[in-house]
């Protein structure tokens, strides 16, 4: 069976970036820059005030007294005009560039303006060269990068891209997933299930899911372990940059899921992974004929499969569509709070509580009934990882990790 590791790798083989496209900073928060960008100016484009006071030379000022000429008033937004000599000073407001000849700038605080001599007696500390100000390219030279290609756009990624000459990007889009539940056992949360039915929890599960990768999720309801039903359900999913089905993926004479994708013309990458909870998952393409091709995921019913398949394996797919240069889940380690026993023949990821505690992450791996018992989810935080096989793991070992 195909090692966790494995399915990685075919996911990241198959899905293909998104094209990219040209949008403004209004729309680009949360987007993953296609193209690296420069600076088209110096930052900051001129030695600049970073208080309201007077320009000074520090010279002028060295045993922080000092009686000056005032020239003029500089503002924000304007250009000064005079550049100073010894003994001479400006107004200044922040944010307005520095007069030739000064290379300091003394708080308004620190200084007694007498308007009938348009002087100004500064008594203030020592005043250093570079004092409240701060000098023309310091932070940026014209044309050095910026941004990285794969960044994602926070708001001081935004904030930077507009400072510096980008008011729009090249940005690969979020995608479209549809999701589809399967099963006659299913009703929708407002009712009441009758006898053999269960409640649709993993559509609404999905949706949330989805909306955190950034995704437009696409509900389309429940199809019916009925061929008809589930193939027009399917069609219409197969619009969509990705389709994730939930149930009927493993060995039950109504898991139609995988012959019917089939029959829809997707192609199948691979069907069962070796992991706990999670291995009948299913994962294939369909290269459609408008040449976008749409992913498609086959995951497991058990609502805590669906959720770990999910967090693993389809937010990776999202995350490389969406141009990602990781896209893998982040792995961490955190040291076992208890003593931990795991028995089977499977990689066990077991929903588990992450804290910090003394200066480092702790984990609790929690009691849960199997993969049935999304209960047991509600207390996690995290998901624990195990390798196979029967094993006592004591208090203190470091086990890897990734939040959810
Ligand atoms: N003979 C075998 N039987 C099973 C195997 C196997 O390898 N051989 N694998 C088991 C494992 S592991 C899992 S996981 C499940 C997955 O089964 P399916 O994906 O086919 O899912 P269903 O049978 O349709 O449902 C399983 C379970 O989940 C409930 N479910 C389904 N959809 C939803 C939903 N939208 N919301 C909430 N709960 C849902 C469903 O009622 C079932 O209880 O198969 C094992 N069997
Ligand atoms: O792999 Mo299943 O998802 O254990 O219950």
């Amino acid at each position: 069976m195909l090692s966790v590791q494995e399915a990685f790798q075919l996911i990241l083989e198959t899905v293909k970036p998104a094209s990219p496209e040209q949008r403004t900073l209004f729309e680009a928060w949360h987007c993953v820059l296609a193209e690296g960008t420069v600076s088209d100016l110096n930052i900051p484009p001129f030695d600049k005030a970073l208080m309201d006071g007077f320009a000074v030379k520090s010279s002028d000022c060295q045993n922080g007294k000092a009686t000056l000429q005032i020239q003029e008033i500089i503002y924000a937004g304007s250009v000064p005009t005079i550049s100073l000599q010894s003994g001479q000073t400006s107004q200044i407001m922040t944010g307005a560039p520095l007069p030739e000849g000064a290379d300091a700038v003394v708080q308004i605080e620190h200084c007694q303006i007498d308007d009938a001599a348009r002087s100004v007696k500064i008594d203030t500390g020592p005043v250093s060269p570079g004092k409240n100000m701060l000098p023309q390219s310091s932070v940026l030279e014209a044309g050095a990068p910026v941004l990285a290609a794969g960044t994602l756009l926070r708001p001081q990624e935004i904030g930077a891209l507009a400072e510096t000459g980008s008011p729009t990007v090249k940005v690969r889009r979020a995608p479209t997933v549809a999701i589809l539940a399967t099963g006659d056992e299913l009703v929708a949360p407002e009712e009441s299930p009758e006898p053999g039915q269960i409640r649709n929890s993993n559509e609404v599960m999905l949706h949330a899911q989805i909306l955190q990768t950034d995704a437009k999720p696409q509900p389309l309801g429940i199809a019916r372990d009925e061929r008809n039903h589930l193939r027009s359900k399917i069609q219409e999913g197969l619009k969509s940059d990705f389709l994730l089905l939930s149930g009927g993926v493993s060995a039950g004479e109504r898991d139609l899921v995988p012959s019917e994708l089939e029959q829809a013309g997707v192609k199948q990458v691979f069907h069962m992974v070796n992991l706990k909870p999670g291995k009948p998952l299913w994962f294939g393409i369909l290269e459609r004929s408008d040449g976008d091709p749409c992913y498609i995921f086959g995951l497991p019913g058990n609502p805590v499969s669906s959720m770990v398949c999910f967090e693993l394996f389809v937010r990776t797919a999202i995350r490389q569509f969406m141009g990602f240069p990781s896209p893998r889940p982040q792995v961490q380690q955190a040291r076992l709070k208890n003593d931990y026993h795991t028995s089977g023949n499977r990689p066990t990821y077991q929903p588990a509580r992450l804290e910090w505690e003394a200066g480092e992450s702790t984990v609790s791996p929690l009691i849960t009934m199997g993969s049935a018992d999304l209960n047991s989810t509600v207390k996690a935080n995290a998901v624990a990882l195990f390798p196979t096989g029967n094993q006592h793991y004591q208090a203190g070992l470091k086990v890897d990790v990734f939040l959810w």
